[in-house]
């Protein structure tokens, strides 16, 4: 029986970056309809409490990938996405700017981080990403991650979108996003050249890529949860968010 010859270097690379071209979350309705201005408050309060879910999950699902790696080499390129996103004694890290975000919103920052309210759909998504990172071979773990690929495109609309339509964005608010314009593309240039180098047969590319569409699929369902629960007209489910529900006491 014949193999099938990996694709070239050139080749792999744009099959991935077609991925996030057909399926990244920047096209979702929810995104468009955020950075538009068209959210209304409990729309952007319901984002951001969701949202925190992936954000706190992301460096569990860090610390799970390295759990496992048995190259040092591999362990410190990798460490600094944990303090990035849990900070260092010296410096604020992702999870403290995105409770800023909260408390701009008029979200009470204790209960974003309760993790109480988040809808069951986001939990699944989430969890399924850090199982498959916990799981599966590394070539596919660090592929997931390649998502990263397209952030900053969504980051910098993000900020833009922000800025121009909601009364709440100010710089700090959106400390975030701007933090991650320059980590994202730093972490994401190391996992693409690794998974370059080390998808060296056409069923280690194809291993790759399916890894990323799951992860696309990761994103993409966090958004239909959030939309299906709070656009009109809204079904949020048994025990998740409800506008009025944690709130500061000036946003009450
Ligand atoms: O706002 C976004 O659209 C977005 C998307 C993604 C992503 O593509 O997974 C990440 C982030 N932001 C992000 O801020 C972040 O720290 C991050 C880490 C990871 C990852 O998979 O390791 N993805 C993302």
């Amino acid at each position: 029986m014949t193999q099938t010859a990996p694709q070239d270097r050139a080749a792999f690379e744009a099959r991935l970056r077609a991925i996030g071209d057909a399926r990244y979350h920047d096209k979702h309705p929810f995104h468009r309809r955020l950075h538009s201005g068209g959210c209304s408050p409990d729309e952007v309060r319901a984002w951001v409490i969701n949202r925190y879910y992936y954000q706190s999950r992301i460096p569990m699902k860090d610390a799970a990938f390295m759990s496992r790696v048995s190259d040092p080499a591999l362990r410190r390129a990798w460490r600094k996405r944990i303090e990035d996103h849990d900070g260092t004694d010296a410096r604020e890290g992702g999870i403290a700017r995105w409770l800023r975000l909260a408390q701009a919103v008029g979200l009470d920052p204790d209960y974003v981080a309760s993790e109480r309210g988040v809808l069951p759909a986001t939990r699944f998504a989430v969890d399924a990403y850090v199982r498959f990172v916990r799981d599966m071979p590394l070539l596919d773990a660090v592929a997931s991650s390649l998502t990263e690929l397209f952030a900053p495109k969504i980051h910098a609309e993000r900020i833009e979108g922000l800025l121009r339509h909601y009364d709440f964005a100010d710089d700090a608010a959106l400390s975030y996003f701007r933090k991650r314009l320059t980590e994202a593309p730093e972490d994401v240039a190391f996992g693409l050249a690794w998974v370059l180098d080390h998808a060296d047969t056409r069923e280690k590319q194809d291993a790759a890529a399916a890894a990323l569409e799951f992860k696309t699929d990761v994103l993409w369902a966090q958004l239909d949860a959030l939309w299906s629960a709070y656009v009109e007209p809204a079904r949020i489910p048994p025990g998740a968010w409800r506008p009025g529900e944690g709130l500061l006491e000036r946003a009450a």
